[in-house]
């Protein structure tokens, strides 16, 4: 039986047609905004049109019904594709354009060039130097190595400094000796590493002459060449199925006393002369670097696997009916329930917020890398480390909740995997645990904030970078009705109340007699809470910044709207500590709301196409509830068919044992 008839299907759902006739804005001058630039709007739905002339890159069988080695192949077999037209849909070494054109093509769900383009190619870009760069980056960018980045250990990941690989300079070969001295210090997760990398970037820990020199990036062969066997001294392997992200090959490695020449230690910032003497970095932790670039892309990332959920459960919402309001002759759209609204929009409100800091955070990546490799000014780095550190640990946390939240708003049709949503939370919150655990990061951020309310305290604010300098205003009272910049400014006071009591309590632990580490755990879920509402005042501050910046009148209308939205969402959900702080009066949350609820009605008419605005084609979305035709009930039916267990009418595990079981009770 095929509902997927010509008569129903042809043209888009007319209630999603309808939703996208009362938009007030034109979604392609949207899709400017929240790409950062006309040129790469344009690029991304040229790049996407390419991609749909290509036959073999169409969906083959369903993602949800193939085994975690088909995955594998698939995408292999999606990237030898690519790259027999690499030139053709992108422009070479564009990393922006790779990036659209793998999560188009591949998808989200991992790939052995994940971590090559992510990692393996920047740490080149920023660590190695230019005789290096001239060895192996022309090579990687062209593909005839495929590399990944292998840091976290079996025993550590957070604590970089206890990293137990060693790589021991032995000044009469001019080698390095990488070893593995216990279990604890086998490689473990690295993406890619498992089956697909011949190369790795290995963080290990310098030894020379007995001294240690903390962790170090090296670039070492793993396999050989031609046959891809693992070289002599090296194990590796895949470590197993994980939560999502199952298409990666996330691995383990160890080293048997493995030597690799002299100049595989990536010496950008710092060298090991032939007779073992060391040339310092110019900043301590500039080998950190790569880390520092993954996270600054961490918004823009998240926003957009938040995107791709709000995409399909607000068109979903559009389409579904269920239940009563005025008219008893017809059901209406979920999407008209306030509760269905208030679910999704303050999370479309946070999908923009984290985007326009993404795009920003990227751009101070590549500033501060300029400065480093070409001026070795590494003055930049604290700020943008304690920032990104932030940063990374307030979007991943808000993304899962949001992805979870549209999966809850597409009821059961959300649960299952033909919704996609569980794939997407799934690789989104693993955002939460890698490049640092999101506590372990908040607390970085916190460092910074402590070192900031020290300053003032000690009579030097003129030393405060921009970014903390809202811990000097004073106290006033705010009318909120003036503007988004009256939120700005409780904010403000609500976010230094709680850098000056987390830092107080520090103090007060100190005092009576415990160390500073100690003192620091006993004060870390406030230092936390600090650095929370730190960070979210940058993304509110962004926001604003960013929407007052846009020309074309409809889209900043629908964008405020947005921003409103968020304002009030925001201060709302730190509300506890205003009115604890007596910063704000119960008539004034009344008022925000208000605010709110109004909000809501205002964005109601344009939330399909703020979604629609994101433009990812079907087979980016790769989700049968949030296609753009919206036919949701016959594509349901027709990807149920096509369920393995729907290939024959009769299981083997029914005629094996269930057959028998129920002739059994008969007797
Ligand atoms: C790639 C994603 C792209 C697209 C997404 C698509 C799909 C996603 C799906 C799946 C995932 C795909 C890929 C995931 C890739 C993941 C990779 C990884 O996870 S790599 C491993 C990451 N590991 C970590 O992040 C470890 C965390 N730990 C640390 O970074 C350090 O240990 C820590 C900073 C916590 C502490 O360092 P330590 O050396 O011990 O320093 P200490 O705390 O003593 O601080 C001293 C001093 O230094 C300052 N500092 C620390 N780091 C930096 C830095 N980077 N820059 C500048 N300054 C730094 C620190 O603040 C302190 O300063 P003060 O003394 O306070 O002044
Ligand atoms: C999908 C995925 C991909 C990954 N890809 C890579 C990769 O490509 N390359 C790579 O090298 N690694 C990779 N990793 C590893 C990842 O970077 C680490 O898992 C991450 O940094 C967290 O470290 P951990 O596992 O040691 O956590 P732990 O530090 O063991 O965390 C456990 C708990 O301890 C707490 N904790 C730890 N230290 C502190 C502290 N100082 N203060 C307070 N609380 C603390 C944490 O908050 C957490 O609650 C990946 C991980 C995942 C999940």
């Amino acid at each position: 039986m095929s509902f997927l008839n010509k008569e129903i299907c042809d043209g888009d759902n007319p209630d999603l047609t309808e939703e996208r006739r009362t938009a007030t804005f034109d979604t392609d001058r949207m899709a400017q905004v929240i790409y950062g630039s006309e040129k790469f709007a344009a690029r991304r739905r040229q790049i996407t049109k390419s991609i749909s002339r290509i036959p073999a890159l169409q969906d083959t069988k369903p993602l949800a019904f193939m085994t975690r080695e088909e995955k594998i192949t698939e995408a292999c077999r999606e990237l030898d594709v690519l790259s027999d037209h690499w030139e053709q849909l992108i422009y070479v070494n564009d990393e922006e354009e790779a990036l659209h054109l793998h999560r188009e093509v591949i998808g989200m769900e991992g790939h052995p060039f994940a971590l090559h383009e992510t990692m393996f190619i920047p740490t080149l870009v920023s660590q190695a130097s230019d005789e290096q760069q001239e060895k192996w980056l022309g090579r990687a960018r062209k593909r005839e190595i495929i590399g990944c980045y292998a840091q976290t250990e079996l025993g550590h990941g957070s604590n970089l400094r206890k990293l137990e690989t060693t790589a021991t300079y032995s000044p009469s070969t001019q080698e390095f000796i990488l070893h593995t001295p216990t279990i604890t210090a086998l490689k473990w997760w690295p993406g890619a590493l498992g089956k697909s990398s011949n190369y790795a970037i290995v963080m290990a820990d310098l030894v020379i002459k007995n001294k240690s020199y903390g962790p170090h990036p090296f670039i070492v062969q793993l396999r050989d060449e031609k046959t891809h066997q693992p070289l002599p001294g090296i194990t590796v392997g895949d470590i197993g199925p994980k939560m999502a992200f199952n298409g990666a090959d996330n691995g383990f490695l160890g080293f048997d006393h493995f030597r690799i020449p002299r100049g595989n230690l990536l010496m950008r910032h710092n060298r090991v002369e032939p007779d073992g003497s060391y040339l310092k970095p110019p900043h301590a932790k500039i080998g950190y670097s790569s880390m520092v670039k993954v996270r600054s892309r961490m918004a823009m990332d998240q926003g957009l696997f938040m995107a791709q959920a709000l995409v399909i459960a607000v068109r979903y919402s559009a389409v579904r009916r269920q239940g009563f309001l005025e008219d008893k002759s017809q059901e209406v759209k979920v999407l008209d329930y306030q509760t269905q609204q208030h679910r999704l929009f303050p999370s479309i409100a946070r999908v923009y917020a984290f985007i326009f800091c993404g795009l920003e955070t990227i751009q101070l990546y590549e500033k501060l890398i300029l400065d480093v490799n070409k001026n070795g000014d590494t003055s930049g780095m604290a700020d943008l480390h304690s920032l990104t550190s932030g940063l990374k640990s307030v979007v991943t946390h808000f993304t899962g909740q949001g992805i979870e939240q549209a999966r809850m708003a597409c009821g059961g049709h959300g649960y299952s995997m033909a919704s996609y949503i569980s794939e997407i939370y799934g690789v989104a919150v693993a955002g939460c645990t890698y490049e640092g655990e999101n506590m372990v990061m908040l607390l970085q951020c916190a460092r910074a904030l402590v070192k900031a309310v020290e300053l003032v305290e000690e009579g030097h604010p003129e030393k405060l970078s921009p970014m903390m300098a809202y811990l000097t205003k004073p106290s006033v009272t705010v009318d909120l009705t003036v503007g988004p910049e009256a939120y700005v400014k409780i904010f403000q006071l609500i976010a230094k109340k709680q850098a000056f009591k987390a830092t107080e309590q520090l103090h007060k632990f100190m005092v009576a007699g415990d160390s500073r580490d100690v003192a620091w755990n006993k004060s870390a879920v406030e230092l936390t809470k600090a650095s929370r509402l730190h960070t979210r005042l940058y993304i509110l501050k962004t926001f604003i910044r960013r929407v007052e910046s846009i020309t074309d009148i409809s889209v900043k209308a629908a964008l405020t709207d947005l921003l409103n939205l968020h304002l009030n969402y925001e201060l709302l959900d730190v509300a506890s500590y205003a009115l604890a702080d007596g910063i704000m009066s119960s008539t004034q949350m009344d008022f925000i709301k208000n605010q709110l609820y109004s909000s809501l009605e205002k964005i109601r008419p344009n939330a399909v196409s703020l979604m629609d605005s994101f433009q990812f084609s079907d087979l980016q979305l790769r989700s049968v509830l949030g296609r753009r035709d919206g036919h949701v009930y016959q594509n349901l039916f027709e990807w149920a068919k096509s369920s393995p267990l729907n290939q024959s009418e009769v299981l083997p595990s029914v005629t094996q044992y269930l057959k028998p079981m129920m002739e059994k009770s008969k007797l």
